[in-house]
């Protein structure tokens, strides 16, 4: 049997993850395993160079025959401390963003925040100089009181909707093996229930606290919920 390819996030919010997997003992032979910033685990999940992706929610609007398939993801239910817009000047004055090229859920989360919550028209870049910037993952680590202005957009994201969120699902581009998926999902609970060793493992760091963000801030079960939570954001993205 040919192995199913699997992309995971490389960032310190997928350690849970990892761990589960490095555990994972004979599931291990099934499986072929990359570690990969966000867009790159789009493009390869779109481009079916992998079976499986911790993928971001916005890119399953480009994958046609997507299944999710895990009760897990990277949710939140409060301010999540990793996704942030960085400004010099509060929100309402802001006239152009800088986006994240790391990232595909965030990039948009901010666009829907700015054109239906806050009612703005800015304009987005890639490159060079804004008033204001998307930043996601352990590049934002220590950054919070850098900032003149700091907005978390998964707290307001639930200002907004009130609704918690699902920044990205383990999701596969095409119908799976129902054992396999039953499997894949034991390996990623362990994982999550370990999630006190999993800190003992990472490098401590004085300006960021590791056990916050990976047992209270970063929100792992996929709940009924955060499922209406992606269904509203994937509408309010198609809308922009
Ligand atoms: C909470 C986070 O969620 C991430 C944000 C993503 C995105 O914006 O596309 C994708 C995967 C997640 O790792 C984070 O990276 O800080």
């Amino acid at each position: 049997m040919s192995k199913i390819r699997v992309s995971a996030v490389s960032y310190t919010n997928t350690k849970p993850f990892a761990y589960g997997l490095k555990h994972a003992g004979s599931f291990l032979d099934k499986i072929e395993l990359s570690y990969d910033i966000p867009s790159d685990c789009a493009a390869k999940l779109i481009d079916n160079k992998v079976d499986i992706g911790l993928v971001p929610v916005a890119a399953l609007l480009n994958i046609p025959d997507n299944h999710i398939i895990s009760d897990y993801c990277i949710g939140a239910i409060g301010p999540v401390n990793s996704v942030f817009i960085f400004s010099e000047k509060p929100i309402r004055e802001v006239s152009s963003v800088k986006l994240d090229s790391q990232s595909r859920t965030s990039n948009n989360l901010a666009k829907v925040l700015l054109k239906f919550y806050w009612e703005k028209d800015v304009h987005f870049v890639e490159e060079g100089i804004a008033d204001a910037f998307v930043e996601i993952g352990d590049r934002t680590f220590g950054k919070k009181d850098k900032y003149p202005f700091v907005y978390d957009l998964a707290e307001e994201w639930i200002s907004f909707t009130g609704l918690p969120f699902a920044f990205a699902v383990w999701a596969s581009n095409k119908p799976l093996d129902k054992e396999f998926v039953e499997e894949f999902n034991q390996v990623l609970k362990f994982g999550i229930d370990h999630r006190e060793d999993v800190v003992k493992e990472l490098e401590p760091r004085d300006d960021f606290d590791l056990h916050d963000y990976l047992t209270n801030r970063i929100d792992y079960p996929l709940t009924e919920r955060k499922r209406e939570a992606i269904t509203k954001f994937l509408g309010l993205v198609r809308a922009l």
